[in-house]
C-alpha cells in the first residue's frame, strides 16, 4: 500500500505544538503524508492565545478544493473552526466530497484556558457531529456537546458519552485528561454502546499542550492505514502518544505547557542516518544522532499489548465470547470447551512448573511455581464439575485434546525448551488475556446480563475475575517485561514473537468450538 493522505482542517499554533503544526508532526510520526488547511491563524504560544484571525470562509473552501481537486484524500482531522461559519464551509465541503475517514476533535477551549469556537457555534458544531466517524471531546467539550454540566466522575462522562453516540450516530473517544487524579482513562464508545476501554496511568508532566490535537490526527492516520479498525487506531495511537509524552522533557519549548515530543520514538529506535548514496558508500557524517537505548519494562508492556490489540479484538468478536457474555451459548459447547481447557491447564501447569525450573531468582521461582499449582488446581475443578454436570456426564480426561489445544500445547512446550525468558513470554498472554477478558465481563462490556447472577454461566464467569488472578497477572506481567527488558535485543525480540504468537493460539482456542467453526 502506498502512504496514505492524511489532511488536517485546523487552527495554527506558531510554537508549533498544538494545532496544525502539532498535526502535520502527528500524522508523519503515525506514518500518513501530512495535508493541512488552515481555518484560522491563532497567536498564541504554550502561555495562551493572544489573537485569532479568521480569513474569509470562502478562502478556506478555496483550500479545501484545492487538496480534493487533485489529491487523493484517505482521512481528515478536523481541529478548531472559529465560528458557525467555518463549520458551515467545513461541513458543506465534506458532504461533496465524503472522505473514507473523518475524525472531528471538538476543540472549544485551549489548555491555557482561552477560546477556540464562539460561544454561539455550539449548535452548528452538533449539526456537523453526524457527519464524522469518530469525535475526541475533551470532558468540557464532552459535557457541552451532550448538553450537560460537566461530568463529575469518569462514570458520569462514559453516560454523556453513551448519549452523544447514540444520539449522533458517531464513535465517541471520550478523554479523561482533565479528570483529577493519577489516572488518565480514554473509553471509544460506540453508537450501540459498546465501550472499549484504554486505561492508563498519568505520566507526571505538564507538557500537555496539544495532547488531544496530536492524538485525534494519530488516530485518523492509523485509521487510514488499518482499513478503519478503530480500536486498534485508538490503541496505537494512544501507545504512541504515551512515548511522546514520557519523553517531553527532553524538548525546551516555552516556559508554560510545553508540547510533546512528537518523534523521540522515531529518533530513538530509527535514527537520523540518511541511507547512503550507493549500495556500499559511507554515510553522510552523521550529526550525532541519539543512539539506540534499551526499552524499559513499562514500554515493552505497552508495546506489547498494543501489538496484540487485533487479536484481542477478535477474540472480543468471537461468538464463543459474546455466547458466554449473554449467556445465548449453548451448554453443550461450553462443556466442550471446559474439557479442553482442562486438558490445556493440565500441560499448561507442566510448562509453567518448567518456568519455575529456569527462573533466575528464588522469588520468581516460587512464584511460576505456585501458577503451576494453581493451575493444576483449576484441572482438578474443572474435571470435578463436568463429571458433577449431570446424569452420563464424562469427566474431562475422557476428551480427546483438539488440534487447537495440542497446538497451543505444543508452541508452549517448544517456547519452554528455549530458556527462562522465551518460555516465560509465552505464558503471558493466557494470564493478560484472561484476566483483561474478565475484569470487562463482569464489569458490563459485554453487556449487563454477564454480571447477573441469572446468568447460566455465572459461577464460571467469576472465576474469571477472581482478584488474586489479576494480581498474579500483575506480577506475571512485570516478571516477563523486566527480563524482556534486560535481555539482549535478540532473546527480546525472541520473546516478543513467543508472546504474540501465544497470544494467536488463545484467540484460536477461544474460536475452537462450533460457535465459531
Ligand atoms: N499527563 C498525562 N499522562 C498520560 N496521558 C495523558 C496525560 N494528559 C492527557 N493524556 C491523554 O492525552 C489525550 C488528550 O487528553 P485530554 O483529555 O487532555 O484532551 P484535550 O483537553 O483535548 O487535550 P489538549 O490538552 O490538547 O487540549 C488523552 O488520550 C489523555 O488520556
Ligand atoms: C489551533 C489550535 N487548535 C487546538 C488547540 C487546543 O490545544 C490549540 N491550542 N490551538
Amino acid at each position: 500500500m502506498t502512504v496514505v493522505n492524511v489532511l488536517s482542517i485546523a487552527g495554527t499554533d506558531p510554537t508549533g505544538g498544538a494545532g496544525i503544526q502539532a498535526d502535520l508532526k502527528s500524522i508523519a510520526a503515525n506514518g500518513g503524508y501530512g495535508m493541512a488547511a488552515v481555518t484560522a491563524l491563532v497567536a498564541q504560544n504554550t502561555r495562551g492565545v493572544r489573537e485569532v484571525h479568521v480569513p474569509p470562509t470562502a478562502f478556506l473552501t478555496a483550500q479545501l478544493d484545492a487538496v480534493s481537486d487533485d489529491v487523493r484524500i484517505d482521512a481528515v482531522k478536523i481541529g478548531m473552526l472559529a465560528s458557525a461559519e467555518v463549520i458551515e464551509a467545513v461541513g458543506e465541503w465534506l458532504r461533496r466530497v465524503r472522505p473514507p475517514v473523518t475524525v472531528l476533535d471538538p476543540v472549544m477551549i485551549a489548555t491555557s484556558g482561552d477560546r477556540l469556537l464562539d460561544a454561539d457555534a455550539t449548535d452548528a458544531l452538533r449539526r456537523l457531529i453526524p457527519l464524522a466517524d469518530l469525535i475526541t471531546p475533551n470532558l468540557p467539550e464532552l459535557a457541552i456537546v451532550a448538553g450537560r454540566d460537566p461530568a463529575g466522575c469518569w462514570e458520569e462522562a462514559l453516560g454523556q458519552a453513551r448519549l452523544v453516540a447514540a444520539e449522533a450516530d458517531v464513535r465517541v473517544l471520550a478523554k479523561g485528561g482533565h479528570l483529577p487524579g493519577d489516572q488518565t482513562p480514554d473509553a471509544l464508545v460506540s453508537p450501540s454502546g459498546e465501550v472499549l476501554d484504554f486505561p492508563g496511568a498519568r505520566i507526571p508532566t505538564s507538557n500537555t499542550h496539544g495532547t488531544g490535537c496530536s492524538l485525534s490526527a494519530a488516530i485518523a492516520t492509523r485509521a487510514a492505514r488499518n482499513g478503519a479498525d478503530w480500536g486498534g487506531a485508538t490503541a496505537e495511537a494512544k501507545a504512541w502518544l504515551r512515548e511522546s509524552l514520557a519523553a517531553s522533557d527532553r524538548l525546551d519549548v516555552g516556559s508554560g505547557h510545553g508540547p510533546l515530543h512528537h518523534f523521540s520514538g522515531l529518533w530513538t529506535r530509527g535514527g537520523l542516518d540518511t541511507a547512503p548514496a550507493a549500495p556500499g558508500a559511507p554515510a553522510a557524517a552523521p550529526t550525532a544522532p541519539p543512539g539506540p537505548t534499551a526499552p524499559t519494562a513499562e514500554a515493552i508492556r505497552e508495546d506489547w499489548w498494543v501489538r496484540i490489540a487485533g487479536v484481542r479484538r477478535e477474540t472480543d468478536d468471537l461468538r464463543f465470547i459474546r455466547g458466554l457474555a449473554d449467556g445465548t451459548l449453548p451448554r453443550e459447547q461450553f462443556l466442550d470447551y471446559v474439557a479442553q481447557d482442562a486438558l490445556y491447564l493440565g500441560a499448561y501447569a507442566r510448562v509453567l512448573a518448567r518456568v519455575s525450573a529456569l527462573a533466575p531468582s528464588a522469588e520468581e521461582q516460587a512464584f511460576w511455581a505456585k501458577c503451576a499449582q494453581g493451575a493444576i488446581i483449576g484441572e482438578l475443578e474443572l474435571h470435578r464439575a463436568r463429571l458433577e454436570a449431570g446424569p452420563g456426564a464424562a469427566g474431562t480426561r475422557d476428551a480427546e485434546p483438539s488440534a487447537t489445544t495440542t497446538g497451543y500445547i505444543n508452541h508452549l512446550l517448544a517456547a519452554s525448551t528455549r530458556g527462562y525468558e522465551e518460555a516465560a513470554a509465552a505464558t503471558l498472554p493466557c494470564f493478560w488475556m484472561y484476566a483483561d477478558l474478565g475484569a470487562r465481563l463482569t464489569g458490563g462490556a459485554f453487556g449487563e446480563f454477564a454480571r447477573s447472577a441469572d446468568h447460566p454461566y455465572a459461577e464460571w464467569l467469576a472465576t474469571y475475575d477472581d482478584p488474586v488472578f489479576a494480581e498474579d497477572t500483575e506480577t506475571a506481567i512485570g516478571f516477563v517485561t523486566r527480563a524482556a527488558a534486560q535481555a539482549t535485543p535478540a532473546t527480546r525480540e525472541r520473546m516478543r514473537r513467543a508472546f504474540e504468537a501465544a497470544a494467536v493460539w488463545e484467540r484460536e482456542f477461544f474460536g475452537q468450538t462450533a460457535a465459531d467453526a
